[in-house]
Parts: C-alpha cells; sequence; structure tokens
C-alpha cells in the first residue's frame, strides 16, 4: 500500500493561522460554492463533521491538535456517484475535486503545498482516492496490523509516541436488515475505536485543556449502544454528549457520540 507523505512544517504562521479556521472556511467563494453542491463534496461526513465542530467548542480548531485519525473515511454514495469526485485536473477552482474538511494541513490550493501544523490519517476498507494532505490507507481497521500501520504513519520527531488528538469515526458496516446482525457490528466497530484510543489520544491532561483528547465516533441507537457509552466512555472522558447532525438523515438510526477530555481509567 502507497502513502502519500504530508510534509510537516510548524510554524508561528501555520498556527495562528489555523485558529480562525471555521471562518476562513466559510468566507471562502470556493467553500461557499461547495458547502451550495453537496454534490461537489467527496464525502457527507464533511458536512456532519462542519457541524458537529462548529457546535462543539470547535474542538478541531486548537492549535494543539496535529494529529488527526478519521476512520471510515471512503466517500458515501452520493460522493463516489459524483462526477465532479473524478482526479482529472481541475480546470477552475470551483471545481477542485478534493476539499480536507479538517484542513489541519493548510493546503495552498494554488501551489498544491501543505504547510500545515498537523498529520491526518484516513482509513477505509474502500480505495480512498488520494486528497492533498491527507495520508490514505485501505484497511480493515479490525485487523490488529492497522492499528500498527497507523501508529507508524503519526510518528514522527514531533510526536514519536505516534500519538492522535482527534479519532474521527464514520464506520459502520453495511446494513444486512437483521437487526441483531447490525447492532453487533456496530457495537464491535465502537469497541475497536475505543481500544485504539485507549492506547492513543492524548490525555486531557498532557494538553492541559479539560476537553483535549477527543473521539467522535458514529453509532446505531441500541439500548447495548447506551451501556457501552455508560461503561466505557463515561468514566473515561470528562465530557461525552450524544449528536445527531441536522446533515444526518432523520430516518437512520445512526448517531454520534462526542467525547472530550480522554481521561483514562489506567494508562
Ligand atoms: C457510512 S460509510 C462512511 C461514509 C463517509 N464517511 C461519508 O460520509 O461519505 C462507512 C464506511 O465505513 C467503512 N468501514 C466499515 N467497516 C470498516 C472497517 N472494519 N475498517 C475500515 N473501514 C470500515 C466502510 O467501508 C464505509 O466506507
Amino acid at each position: 500500500m502507497v502513502f502519500r507523505q504530508t510534509v510537516i512544517r510548524l510554524s508561528e504562521k501555520s498556527k495562528s493561522k489555523s485558529s480562525s479556521w471555521a471562518a476562513r472556511q466559510f468566507r471562502d467563494p470556493y467553500v461557499k460554492k461547495r458547502l451550495s453542491d453537496p454534490m461537489a463534496y467527496r464525502a457527507r461526513s464533511a458536512f456532519k463533521l462542519l457541524e458537529i465542530n462548529d457546535d462543539s467548542n470547535k474542538f478541531l480548531e486548537y492549535p494543539d491538535v496535529k494529529a488527526v485519525v478519521d476512520l471510515g473515511a471512503a466517500p458515501g454514495e452520493k460522493g463516489a456517484k459524483s462526477k465532479k469526485w473524478s482526479r482529472s485536473k481541475p480546470t477552475s477552482p470551483v471545481e477542485l475535486d478534493y476539499f480536507d474538511p479538517l484542513n489541519i494541513d493548510n493546503l495552498d490550493e494554488k501551489t498544491g503545498d501543505v504547510t500545515g501544523r498537523g498529520t491526518i490519517v484516513s482509513v477505509d476498507l474502500l480505495k480512498i482516492e488520494s486528497i492533498p494532505g491527507v495520508q490514505t490507507l485501505q484497511a480493515n481497521f479490525l485487523h490488529q496490523s492497522t492499528t500498527v500501520t497507523i501508529k507508524n504513519v503519526l510518528r514522527n520527531e514531533d510526536n514519536p509516541e505516534g500519538k492522535v488528538d482527534v479519532v474521527l469515526s464514520d464506520m459502520a458496516a453495511n446494513v444486512s436488515g437483521n437487526d441483531t446482525h447490525d447492532i453487533e457490528e456496530s457495537l464491535e466497530i465502537c469497541e475497536a475505536v475505543f481500544a485504539f484510543a485507549q492506547g492513543h489520544l492524548r490525555t486531557a491532561e498532557s494538553t492541559g485543556r479539560r476537553r483535549g483528547g477527543v473521539l467522535l465516533m458514529k453509532f446505531f441507537a441500541h439500548p447495548l449502544l447506551e451501556k457501552f457509552r455508560d461503561e466505557k466512555l463515561k468514566p473515561n472522558f470528562n465530557h461525552v454528549s450524544y449528536i445527531k447532525p441536522s446533515s444526518s438523515r432523520a430516518t437512520s438510526r445512526e448517531g454520534y457520540y462526542l467525547c472530550q477530555g480522554w481521561r483514562p481509567l489506567q494508562t
């Protein structure tokens, strides 16, 4: 498997730039254009992420957020069907075929240079088209070797332990129609994501922020998932909330747990 190397250059300039991330995003006419046209987004999750970030004390925008792991990152049906998603050379800025919703790499769309403050690793069973500034990995997250690979990608001289500041999981198995089976799969994925957080998430204490160390995960509503939240998430995070973004289909039983402030019971 091939990785596109992220160029990491930490500068005061890029740090201050990133703090006004959302404001810039919404002022940017090209982003506005893409917001007005959902088909121009590679992934529907970009909308959910923007919405959740905006409504939740903008957890992605802290300058200390330098490593993000994005699980289940391949575009959904809508994005994949979009013609605009092809990798052909864009003829004008509004036809750019990528959008990094995290923007932590501060990609210069004109030059293609990446001058950001950190690393994004995107993982999916399906192939993810390359995104400038993002390291993509086609792999089964449930395999232990995937975790090892992610850690190796995250490791660098600024992050020798391969720690993560934010873990995002939009992973979900295909709905089978068998409720018991679908819930079991959702639980299995959530347990695996939690186990990854246990090994890799930076603690709130080490960031000096009560809400530092963030895990945002998709789940399918069911009492077993509530039990998981009460037994695993609540005791290990300072703040856990349930989120149903308006951009998530009302008919879907999907929801998100936003867990902020990792304070593991056992390290
Ligand atoms: C809801 S889709 C993600 C959609 C995408 N984030 C978007 O908004 O367009 C769920 C994704 O999780 C991925 N997935 C499910 N199980 C996985 C696993 N064990 N390892 C990696 N990816 C997985 C699927 O391949 C699928 O692309």
